[in-house]
């Protein structure tokens, strides 16, 4: 908090920073600094922002975003948190009124929150609206016991992230006033009557812009991975290369260079993505000022898009590192396992991946439709009905190679549409047709989110003009990263007819010889990421190289090697010695 307030960096843009990565193992402040904050900046209206904005920045009230509950997380409609508005008091009473009701999950409400983003149903007038935002207050200001009518807790050890104390929460009849319902979109007045909002999604905005903050910090995890396991691999040295040669650096083998090169080259596809999201959401946050929602369907697609893809890659990259150090990346002191455990979540929070995949081949199926009847579709989605240019592009050339991801795309989307439409016939319910279509329609929401990441990726390196040497580093990198996830999706341009058996021969061999010509670049690189030792805290990944020393040093810090016989030989191994069991 302290470096936040030196760098005069606001409260809501903490998240996108470094600062989290001081902790290790889950910072119980982060969802008061990225939701919390976020949700008041977008939800409440300007008189609730000066009631507690300022109260917030200050670290006064310390707040979490409590939307999932013990029974549903990703079905917000099914949420049973109900708020009734009573007119004879102007309140609202928040109530629990089942098990499943519990809220269950929010970080930091375990014991560090004393206010709450709370989404429950809203009832006026005997009628529901839906899921609404309400600012609670869970605990005295002073003491931070928690207020009578609140029932909280922590919901216990988790894989990863265990200092951030996500917790659970009841309401027993807990009354609130009534300008603690976030105003800014929708209203309940005093006589109790509902105003509605311009879009109905509108309180869904803070999911929205955290499924961005999401992307731009998977990039960062992977890069503190792929800096950790490439400065090992080039300390590390194993095995003959050469009978009877010098042990080579593992980085030498170009298995390892298969494992490292393609997720360095993914932090870029990453984090120049999120580039491109975060600034259609700076865009869509000013027209909506204005009372423009035209283009909110489009950012909660691709930040859906980007927040799947990018978690999805992000883990398996790091995983793959992991495994690229082999039994000194599963020690706890190469930072590796938790950098795993802190990312794997991201798959499951805030949308689960699948789910939101689900809502991309929803808007693709949708659009690909609209553009067949020759309605307007957004731009991000036009090319599903447009002609193909597949001819203009001299042959396997990054733009022939992002045209056959465009294609095969297209193809896969009317492909999936047909298969829909079949199946419609056959069950005459769209949505036992759409389920039975499910596994396809993820396939086509991959595949379009790839095709995305891979445009920005190659025209953001095109657009480098500061030095031609590094862009042609980062070409070559992209050049890897394109045709390296072409062969991992082979069957998809080989159906839609964009590439040929032998384009994806010709493509492997080049892949192989990138892999050869990005080696040198691999340590400069990840020294480009530019992470300070403190950051990264990995005994395999330290700038000096001193992996075994720091190995040996870190080990000396085990609590069971404070004494030379432990106790529990005392406790448990010498009787066992001597009972000749
Ligand atoms: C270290 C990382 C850095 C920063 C991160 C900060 C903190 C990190 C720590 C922890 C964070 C974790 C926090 C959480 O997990 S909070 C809880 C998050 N929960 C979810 O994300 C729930 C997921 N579910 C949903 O979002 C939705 O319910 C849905 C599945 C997307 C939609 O369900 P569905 O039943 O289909 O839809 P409806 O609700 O009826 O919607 C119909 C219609 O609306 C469109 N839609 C849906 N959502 C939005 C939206 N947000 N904006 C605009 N439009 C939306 C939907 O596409 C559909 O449109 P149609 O035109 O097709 O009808
Ligand atoms: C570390 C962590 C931190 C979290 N922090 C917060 C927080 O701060 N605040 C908060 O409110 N919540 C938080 N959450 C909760 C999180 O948002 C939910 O867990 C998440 O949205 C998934 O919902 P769920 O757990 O209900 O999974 P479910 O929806 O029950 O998913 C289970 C399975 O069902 C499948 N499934 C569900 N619906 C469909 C469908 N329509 N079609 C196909 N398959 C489907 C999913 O793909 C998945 O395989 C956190 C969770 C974690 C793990």
């Amino acid at each position: 908090m302290r470096k936040l307030a030196e760098h005069n960096i606001p409260l809501r843009e903490a998240s996108i920073t470094q600062v989290h990565s001081v902790l290790r193992d889950g910072n119980p402040l982060i969802v008061h600094t990225s939701m919390f904050a976020n949700a008041l900046a977008s939800l409440a209206n300007p008189k609730q922002q000066q009631q507690w904005v300022p109260l917030a920045e200050k670290n006064r009230i310390i707040g979490t975003y409590a939307q999932t509950e013990i029974g549903h997380g990703t079905f917000v409609r099914g949420l049973e948190t109900t708020a009734i508005f009573d007119p004879e008091t102007k309140e609202f009473v928040l109530h629990s009124p089942t098990i499943t009701s519990t809220k269950w999950w929010p970080g930091g409400l375990g014991k560090t929150a004393n206010a709450a983003i709370v989404m429950a149903q809203l009832y006026t007038q005997g009628k529901c609206y839906g899921p609404h935002p309400f600012f609670v207050q869970l605990r005295d200001f002073d003491t931070h016991h928690s207020l009578p009518g609140v029932i909280l807790g922590e919901i216990g050890p988790r894989l990863g992230i265990n200092s951030q104390d996500n917790g659970y929460l009841r309401f027993d009849h807990y009354r609130i006033p009534r300008t603690n319902m976030l105003m800014r979109h929708s209203q309940v007045l005093e006589d109790g009557s509902y105003v509605k909002p311009i879009h109905n999604k509108l309180s869904y905005g803070t999911m929205v812009w955290t499924r961005v903050a999401i992307v731009h910090s998977c990039s960062k995890k992977l890069a503190c991975a792929v800096t950790i396991a490439t400065r090992y691999s080039a300390v590390r040295h194993q095995s003959e290369l050469v009978p009877g040669k010098p042990e080579p650096q593992i980085l030498e083998y170009q298995t390892q260079q298969y494992k490292l090169l393609p997720h360095i080259a993914s932090v870029f596809a990453i984090l120049f993505s999120a580039s491109s999201v975060l600034r259609m959401q700076r865009n869509v946050a000013a027209s909506i000022s204005k009372g423009n929602v035209e283009l909110l369907p489009e950012l909660h697609i691709l930040s859906c898009a980007m927040k799947a893809l990018s978690s999805q890659d992000s883990t398996q990259g790091i995983e793959t590192c992991r495994l690229a150090c082999g039994g000194h990346g599963y020690i706890a002191s190469s930072g590796l396992p938790s950098l795993y455990t802190s990312t794997t979540c991201t798959i499951t929070y805030e949308g689960e991946n699948t789910v939101l995949l689900l809502q991309v081949a929803r808007y693709l199926i949708k659009s690909y439709r609209a553009g067949l009847e020759g309605l307007p579709v957004l731009p991000s989605v036009m090319y599903l009905t447009a002609p193909s240019a597949m001819h203009q592009s001299p042959p396997l050339s990054n733009q022939a190679l992002i045209e056959a991801f465009r294609i095969s795309s297209a193809n896969l989307v009317k492909e999936t549409e047909s298969r829909l439409c079949r199946q419609f016939n056959l069950e005459q319910n769209f949505h036992y047709a759409w389920n039975r279509c499910s596994v396809a329609l993820v396939h086509c929401a991959e595949l379009h989110s790839r095709y995305y990441m891979c445009e920005k990726f190659l025209s953001t390196v095109e657009s480098i003009r500061a030095s031609d040497r590094v862009r042609s580093v980062l070409q070559d990198l992209c050049r890897l990263y394109l045709i390296h996830h072409i062969t991992l999706n082979q069957g998809h341009f080989l159906r839609s007819g964009t590439l040929s058996g032998v384009d994806l021969s010709t493509l492997e061999e080049e892949m192989y010889e990138l892999l050869a010509k990005l080696r040198p670049q691999a340590v400069p690189l990840v020294d480009a990421f530019d992470f300070r030792d403190e950051l990264l805290g990995s005994t395999l990944g330290a700038w000096d190289g001193r992996v075994y020393e720091r190995l040996y040093e870190e080990a000396q810090k085990s609590p069971l090697n404070k004494t030379d016989v432990s106790k529990a030989y005392h406790k448990y191994l010498q009787p066992l010695m001597k009972s000749n069991l």
